[in-house]
């Protein structure tokens, strides 16, 4: 075949599909055993859309005539889909070390935030931050992001809380969105906590009648693109019916349901999501029985957060429970100042150890999975013709490696290509080694 194309990856020990018949996400059965490609190479196309992908001799034989900008050698590696982070908080300024310290003396999540600290605290300095300064630290959360394997990521807002900073850190998302090589879902979390001086009516009042109206009049004169709407449903701060008020709202404006809840408390978050037709649902550490079975039959995902339940040594999410009745598991990183993890990879482990996921659903939940709790599963997530070029090779013969080497992912991870660009090449790279 004759043309011009942008990438040829050739002849990797294994090239990992996920999956390769157009599923929109896989359940159990289907993250059990994954797609998986022997020598074989792909073809990215000038567009940055996967053109072909196949056994490595087939490849080199449809494409003899045809020219690449960049060729890699793949032999002796894996390439894997680019990772989806489906949740985290990467805009903020004032990190919470200290915070950390008083945990590790055991000091709750829920005690610091009630004595002011915790997402208050963050807020204060967000508040107080330049967008410059805040643009300057997410660039920079991003690049980490990506070397560790990320190319698709969900970026909340919700360290503002009034309008003013909301807009500031929506801005600052939208900013990166159109000028940095990464996949962005963006998420409006102005509920992310009640402001100090309100109730949790009044903040919900606030948001449904001034931040939304807001909100679409930035999408109709292009100005900000938001494509999530969230809220921190969770005993003390916002409560089942102001949480409902907030989400119909911001559904009714066109945003996709992408909400926190049932993580310290049993809130009944996941039946109300699945009434409301969320897209995905976080944490769910004490979701009921109930709730796991409502959100399987409205196939709304369940974004697990393994960092999470580490950190704050919660009791894990019931990710077997939910994988056996037929939930739509994903994963996420969960970064904001209270779990500082940029990596995927380490989630992954962390998911198969401490919350019992084999390897595959894990790679599943961390790929397919997290992009459709993005609603974004038509194009990213899988190795398939049609679907954007963003890739991750490992200098690895076996793919399984990027989970098991667990915080190895730096050295494992010899390139990340978004759209068939090459946005991270390890320095090490070309210096063969077995480790
Ligand atoms: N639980 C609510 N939100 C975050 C934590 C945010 C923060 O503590 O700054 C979470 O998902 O873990
Ligand atoms: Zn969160």
């Amino acid at each position: 075949m004759a043309g011009e194309y942008r990438l040829l990856l050739e002849n990797a020990r294994q090239l990992v599909l996920v999956c390769g018949r157009g599923e929109k996400y896989l359940l159990r059965a289907g993250m059990a055993s994954l797609a998986v490609l022997q020598n074989a190479s792909l073809v990215v196309g000038q567009d940055g859309y996967i053109k072909a992908v196949g056994q490595a001799d087939v490849i080199r034989n449809q494409f003899s005539g045809a020219t690449f900008e960049r060729k890699i050698d793949c032999t002796g590696k894996c390439i894997l889909p680019g990772l989806v982070d489906a949740h985290t908080h990467p805009v903020w300024a004032g990190d919470r070390v200290h915070e950390f310290a008083m945990k590790l003396a055991g000091a709750s999540y829920m005690e610091i935030h009630q004595a002011g600290g915790g997402i208050h605290f963050t807020v204060e300095h967000t508040r107080k931050a330049t967008e410059e300064e805040l643009f300057n630290t997410f660039k920079h959360r991003l690049e980490r992001m990506r070397r560790a394997g990320s190319t698709l990521v969900e970026c909340k807002s919700g360290y503002g809380l009034n309008l003013e900073t909301e807009l500031k850190m929506l801005r600052v998302i939208e900013r990166a969105k159109q000028s940095m090589d990464i996949g962005i879902s963006s998420t409006y979390c102005g509920a992310h906590s009640v402001p100090k001086g309100k109730t949790a009516t009044e903040a919900a009042d606030d948001i449904i009648h001034n931040h939304l109206p807001k909100l679409k009049e930035l999408k109709l004169s292009g100005e900000i693109h938001v494509n999530n709407i969230d809220v921190f449903c969770e005993k003390g701060v916002f409560d089942l019916d102001s949480t409902r008020r907030i989400l119909q709202a911001g559904k009714d404006i066109g945003l996709q349901i992408n909400f926190h809840g049932d993580e310290l408390h049993p809130m009944k978050s996941a039946e109300l999501g699945a009434e409301l037709g969320a897209q995905a649902i976080s944490h769910l550490e004490e979701v009921s029985d109930e709730g796991i079975a409502a959100i399987a039959r409205a196939k709304c995902a369940a974004v697990l957060l393994p960092t999470t339940a580490y950190m704050l040594r919660l009791k894990q999410p019931q990710a077997r429970k939910m994988l056996n009745e037929g939930v739509i598991v994903a994963l996420g990183s969960d970064f904001n100042p209270n779990a500082y993890c940029f990596s995927m990879p380490m989630v992954m482990h962390l998911a198969c150890v401490n919350m019992k996921m084999s390897m595959n659903e894990a790679l599943a939940a961390a790929t397919i999975n997290a992009a459709y709790a993005l609603g974004k599963s038509d194009t990213h997530g899988s190795i398939e013709i049609g679907k954007q070029g963003d890739l991750v090779i490992i200098n690895s013969s076996r793919w399984e490696h990027l989970i098991y080497q667990f915080g190895g992912h730096q050295t494992l991870i010899d390139y990340v290509i978004v759209k068939g660009k090459v946005v991270y090449k390890n320095e090490r790279c070309g210096i063969t080694s077995s480790y």
